[in-house]
């Protein structure tokens, strides 16, 4: 049978409308959450996801600021920048668009940012909370996969997790989150072996690679959930993700599609924690 899809943009934009009373509740408090955007360089990927980010703030009442330095911008100049906004109080969130420019080391970046403001969940002490289980501002996308497979009302507890990257803003921390929820878990990457037999075991497959639909049905069990974090913009101008949707859906009881999968979650869980960031600056419960 195939799968259901699970609509990520239906349950951002539940989410968005949570979050616009929330921000509300806000103002009237006297609090408007703020969020700065720094772009450094003139990516085109880049570009549009910044846009779409300031979009979905103003949609829900959260004031945005993008900041736009040139691509031969030095280190010093982005650090003072990220200090500026630190001390400001009308700024709650602070997200460096990621990647940087080659002379800009991008540890050195994200360490800068006040673990308070860093609304991305990049910085040492956040993922390090994360790791111990407090709580802490959490990574965008993980934080709305966890979302999409709450979704299915398929109990995550037990469960045998398998999450293919390992990356520091994907793979790693959604692996803490599911190891959180007690599924079992086990991290795979491009120097694990016979991965197709290793990803087959999965009950929830969560796929962070960054190659247009390599997984096919090879990779999946029948009757497992697929998240597709991979956005992958083609010559075409078409965006595929990791996952070769059309034969994977016949085989997986629920599956994300790209687009309209994980991304709208990835600004929603952004907007959230700049309400977050906001409310604990401001002692706000
Ligand atoms: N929808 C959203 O909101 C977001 C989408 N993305 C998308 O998700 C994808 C992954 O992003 P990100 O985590 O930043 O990517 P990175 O390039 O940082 O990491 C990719 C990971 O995949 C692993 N990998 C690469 N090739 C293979 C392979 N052939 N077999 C197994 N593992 C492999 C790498 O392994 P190793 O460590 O060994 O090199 C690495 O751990 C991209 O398409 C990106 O655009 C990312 C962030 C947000
Ligand atoms: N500091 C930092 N934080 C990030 O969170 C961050 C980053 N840098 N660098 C790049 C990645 C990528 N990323 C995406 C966000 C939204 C979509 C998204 O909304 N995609 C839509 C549309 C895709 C399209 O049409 O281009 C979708 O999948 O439906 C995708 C990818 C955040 N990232």
């Amino acid at each position: 049978m195939a799968a259901q899809i699970i609509s990520g943009k239906e349950v951002a934009k539940t989410i968005r409308e949570e979050l616009k009373r929330e921000t509300e509740e806000l103002k009237k408090k006297g609090i408007t959450p703020g969020l700065t955007v720094i772009l450094v360089g003139d990516d085109p990927a880049s570009q549009i996801y910044v846009n779409m980010k300031a979009k979905a703030c103003e949609e829900i009442g959260i004031r945005s600021e993008v900041i736009r330095m040139d691509r031969s911008t030095s280190q010093d100049d982005l650090l003072e920048e990220i200090n500026r906004l630190n001390q400001d109080v009308n700024v709650h969130g602070i997200l460096v668009q990621l990647p940087l420019p080659k002379q800009i080391d991008e540890k050195l970046i994200i360490n800068a940012i006040s673990p308070e403001k860093d609304v991305d969940g990049f910085h040492p002490v956040n993922v390090g909370k994360l790791a111990i289980g407090e709580n802490t501002l959490l990574p965008c996308t993980p934080n709305g996969i966890l979302e999409l497979i709450r979704q299915t009302e398929i109990e995550i507890k037990g469960k045998h997790a398998v999450v293919i990257g390992r990356s520091n803003i994907v793979g790693k921390p959604v692996s803490f989150l599911l190891l959180r929820e007690n599924a079992t878990v086990t991290m795979t990457h491009s120097k694990t072996k016979d991965l197709p037999a290793i990803a087959k075991q999965a009950d929830i497959l969560v796929v962070a690679i960054g190659k247009p639909e390599m997984v096919t049905k090879e990779y999946v069990k029948p009757g497992a959930i697929v998240i597709d974090v991979g956005t992958n913009r083609l010559e075409s101008g078409k965006v595929v993700g990791d996952v070769k949707f059309d034969e994977v859906k016949e085989i997986a009881s629920f599956i994300t599609p790209v687009p309209g999968g994980v991304g709208p979650m990835t600004i929603t869980m952004l907007l959230k924690n700049t309400i977050e960031a906001a409310k604990q600056i401001h002692h706000v419960k």
